[in-house]
């Protein structure tokens, strides 16, 4: 078995050091005892893993689940009939669906972007100082996903925007509950969360769902409608409402709304909150350390060169956005989450090194192991070295062994490609439109809650840019 970090304690076990000293104390617990040592947390032993066999959990598939915990603290079993769905049927949605076909979404998203930039933080010359940039950002980023989920009609939408924006949230309360319930037996916390789901006292997803039902409804309703009429001339629209209505088992007779509400829950709830918590930490990175605005600004100048008159950019453009993409990268592996990805143990396992681990137990990645390490991320780990990776061949959405954002293996995220393309996009279209700095005029940490970290709440000044600045 993997060691058990010594602690003073009994029942608190390590909680508290993991609450609220997280950084030194894996860093202690590291030095101590090798990249695989053990935990008393919440009145469980987990383990934690290093650098030197997080590839090993990534990799296998067959012994460590993520998914599987994802299971266990949400209960989507008991909010849909499907729960989150097939795994494999997702990451097929996501990657021939949408990935394969981010080409055509180009200028939706853009447009998008533009419109968005335009509502939330305006054309006024004067400077404005925006405080907790996450909330304005995830209704950006709803909106994007949201057309290319349901459409550009149904996107403009605010109550859609707003199911889309505030869908994960909603979900994440089962996460966010302190497992204090542990304490008296492994477990419990989780099985008492459930008890009012499954009761039907309480379903967060029952809002959102209703009113996806409401507005897929009305899209497939409309469309099948009009290619009845258009036949040859009909337009095909395209979103993943579209591509569910073409597949073979889509019944014109007999229609599912529901059904296709539910094959976008887990996707939107993987794929909101994550792109708009890495969007406004890259932004308020970048607020934090003007002195780099001036050459990423010239880099997107140069770049926006290639627009047509309503400021779209070619596809292709996306990729000479290497200071961009470098910048956005440092951002991502500078997140600050110490430790995260919880796997659960599917079967018993013996690591590469002899250490074991019986079925059932819980396994965390120690992420800063990669993440802060100098053999890996070369001189100056803990610095942000904004143009780190520009002729690396690095780009932000490639995973390696130095960079477990996206996490690894089989289940590496398979929106990752959108998901850094969104980002650029953002962080072109803000950078060429306003100057900005940060309020306090330092360099602003992110929030840190045990382990994890939030965007900073903190206040930013934009200043729309003139012609010539
Ligand atoms: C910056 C934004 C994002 C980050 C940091 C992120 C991170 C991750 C990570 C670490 C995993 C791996 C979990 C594992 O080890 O099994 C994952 C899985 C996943 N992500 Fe993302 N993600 C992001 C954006 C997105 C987007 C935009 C989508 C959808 C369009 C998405 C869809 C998914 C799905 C469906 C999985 C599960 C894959 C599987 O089961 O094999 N993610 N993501």
């Amino acid at each position: 078995m993997p060691p058990l970090v010594r602690y003073r304690i009994p029942i608190i076990g390590h909680t508290f050091s993991y609450l609220f000293d997280s950084v030194e104390f894996f860093a202690q617990c590291r030095k101590e005892y090798g990249d695989i040592f053990s935990l008393y947390i919440w009145g469980q032993v987990r383990t934690f893993v290093g650098k030197e066999h997080i590839h090993e959990v990534l990799a296998k598939d067959d012994v460590f689940s993520f998914k599987e915990i994802i299971r266990k603290k949400i209960p989507g079993d008991a909010m849909y009939a499907e729960g989150f769905g097939d795994s494999r049927y997702n990451i097929m949605v996501i990657k021939e669906y949408i990935s394969k076909r981010l080409e055509i979404y180009n200028e939706r998203m853009q447009t998008s972007l533009h419109s968005s930039i335009q509502k939330y933080f305006g054309e006024s010359r004067e400077s404005k100082v925006f405080h907790n940039l996450h909330y304005p950002l995830n209704k950006v980023v709803a909106a994007l996903i949201a057309n290319i989920f349901v459409g550009e009609e149904e996107a403009k939408n605010d109550e859609v925007i707003a199911t889309f924006a505030e869908f994960t949230s909603d979900m994440a309360i089962f996460l966010a509950i302190p497992p204090i319930l542990d304490f008296i037996y492994p477990g419990l916390q989780d099985y008492i969360n459930r008890i009012p789901v499954r009761l039907g006292l309480y379903n967060p997803a029952a809002k959102h769902r209703n009113i996806l039902v409401k507005h897929i409804k009305k899209q497939v309703d409309k469309r099948l409608k009009e290619r009845k009429v258009c036949q040859d001339s009909w337009e095909r629209p395209n979103d993943l409402i579209q591509e569910f209505i073409e597949e073979k088992n889509f019944d014109p007779n007999n229609i599912d709304c529901a059904a296709i509400a539910d094959k976008l829950a887990f996707i939107i709830f993987a794929s909101i909150i994550t792109t708009s918590r890495s969007c406004t930490n890259a932004f308020i990175d970048l607020a934090s350390r003007p002195e780099y605005i001036q050459e990423l600004y010239e880099e997107q100048l140069q770049i926006a060169k290639e627009a047509d008159k309503s400021g779209i950019l070619p596809f292709e453009a996306l990729d000479k956005m290497k200071k961009l993409d470098s910048f956005v990268k440092e951002s991502l592996r500078l997140t600050g989450d110490v430790v995260g990805n919880p796997h659960l143990v599917l079967k018993d396992y013996t690591f590469s090194n002899g250490l074991q681990l019986p079925k059932n137990h819980v396994v965390d990645l120690y992420f800063d192991d990669i993440c802060q390490d100098k053999s890996l991320q070369g001189p100056n780990p803990k610095s942000f070295e904004p143009f780190r990776y520009v002729n690396k061949n690095s780009p932000a959405s490639k995973i390696s062994k130095d960079f477990t954002v996206f996490g690894g293996g089989k289940h590496a995220c398979p929106g990752r490609f959108i998901a850094t393309t969104q980002i650029k996009l953002f962080m072109h279209n803000i950078i060429l439109k306003y100057n900005f700095r940060t309020e306090s005029g330092k360099v602003e940490e992110k929030l840190r809650i045990g382990p994890m970290t939030f965007p900073s709440a903190c206040g930013v000044i934009f200043e729309k840019r003139n012609a010539t600045n």
